[in-house]
């Protein structure tokens, strides 16, 4: 199976990085912008293979859509990350472009791929692929719920001081700052409530602590984090190339779920061969409706930006 990454950057390559040591896929391409940076990305993931014993075939191309040809996924690392002190969606100007041109690029060599979109503001961008493309939309899937939860479950460890893949937890609604819904209620210790272990006023420090995560992170690093993102997209392509249906946070086009149609947002998903296989709706409480509402209305507010380059 195939995977091209477009953006070799600090996502796209960590990714490469777990998809191969991981030996997820049989080839993976990088493609990036900057002459020479996916080749020396690639090689340097290359020589990995026998201290971490991998087949994984790894190459590099600078702008060379033609050696992505009939990649199995593809996925949308491109555009620039944020620094500390901004939000995600500030980045929507130079990244739209980006996204959409990477978009219609990949198409053309791998017209039957299923498309995972990274670049932030990623709700946004993948209205945008989605939108650009045409594409079914099991066929459009954006990264954030994975990433999310991870961080919600690793916060929720420390919190119990257990280990964190004991703790099952999930993060729906947008990928920002404000627009996250760590879904605390439902989050359980090997089944048992969180609720009975830690006080209402460290659930809240949890949630809170999870939606500021990659904030947090941009601020200690002075660019955004990638070891954990690339990790969370590795995950998803294991659950599409390896059909195994793990239900996973995903922003996809929701049609009446949720009480919500025509954005991409973070709800429980499916996620097999054929991309997004199913929607779960689970049964939120009236805050939690709430909260999914005023997230949708931020993230409809958003895709508003992209009526220019959309026509
Ligand atoms: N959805 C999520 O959960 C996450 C999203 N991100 C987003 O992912 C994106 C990438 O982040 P990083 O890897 O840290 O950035 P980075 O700057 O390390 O890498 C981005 C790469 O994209 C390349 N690029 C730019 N335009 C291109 C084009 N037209 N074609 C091909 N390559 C192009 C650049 O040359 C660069 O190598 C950012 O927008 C960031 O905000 C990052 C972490 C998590
Ligand atoms: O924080 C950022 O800008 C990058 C990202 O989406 C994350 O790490 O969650």
């Amino acid at each position: 199976m195939k995977v091209t990454i477009v953006g070799a950057g600090n996502v796209g390559a960590t990714c490469a990085d777990v998809i191969s040591y991981r030996g997820i896929a049989s080839e993976v391409v990088l493609l990036d912008i900057k002459g020479g940076f996916a080749e020396g990305k690639a090689l340097d993931i290359m020589q990995c293979a026998t201290n971490t014993a991998f087949n994984t075939k790894v190459s590099g191309v600078t702008n060379d859509y033609s050696k992505t040809i009939n990649s199995d996924v593809v996925v949308i690392t491109s555009g620039i990350p944020r620094k500390p002190g901004m939000t995600r969606e500030e980045l929507i100007g130079i990244n739209a472009g980006i996204v959409k041109s990477v978009a219609e690029n990949v198409l053309q060599y791998s017209p039957n791929a299923i498309i995972i979109v990274v670049s932030n503001p990623m709700d946004t961008m993948t209205y945008l692929a989605l939108k650009a493309t045409g594409l079914p939309k099991n066929r459009i899937i954006g990264m954030g719920g994975a990433l999310d939860s991870s961080r919600f479950r690793t916060y929720l460890s420390l919190a119990l001081d257990k280990p964190a893949n004991d703790i099952s937890a999930m993060v729906i609604g947008g990928h920002g700052d404000t627009t996250m819904i760590p879904l605390t209620r439902l989050a359980s210790y090997n089944g048992i409530p969180v609720t009975q272990f830690l006080s209402e006023a460290v659930l809240q420090k949890v949630a809170n602590d999870t939606m500021v995560g990659g904030a947090t992170l941009t601020k200690l690093l002075g660019t955004s984090a990638w070891y954990a993102p690339g990790a969370s997209v590795a995950y998803l392509v294991d659950s599409i190339l390896n059909d195994q249906k793990k239900m996973i946070a995903c922003s996809v086009m929701v049609d009446g779920e949720y009480g919500e149609s025509d954005i991409c947002i973070g709800v429980p998903c499916i996620i097999g061969k054929n991309g997004v296989e199913e929607i779960i709706q689970v049964e939120l409480n009236q805050d939690e409706k709430t909260l999914f509402a005023n997230s949708a209305k931020a993230v409809r507010a958003m895709n508003e930006a992209l009526k220019e380059i959309l026509v």
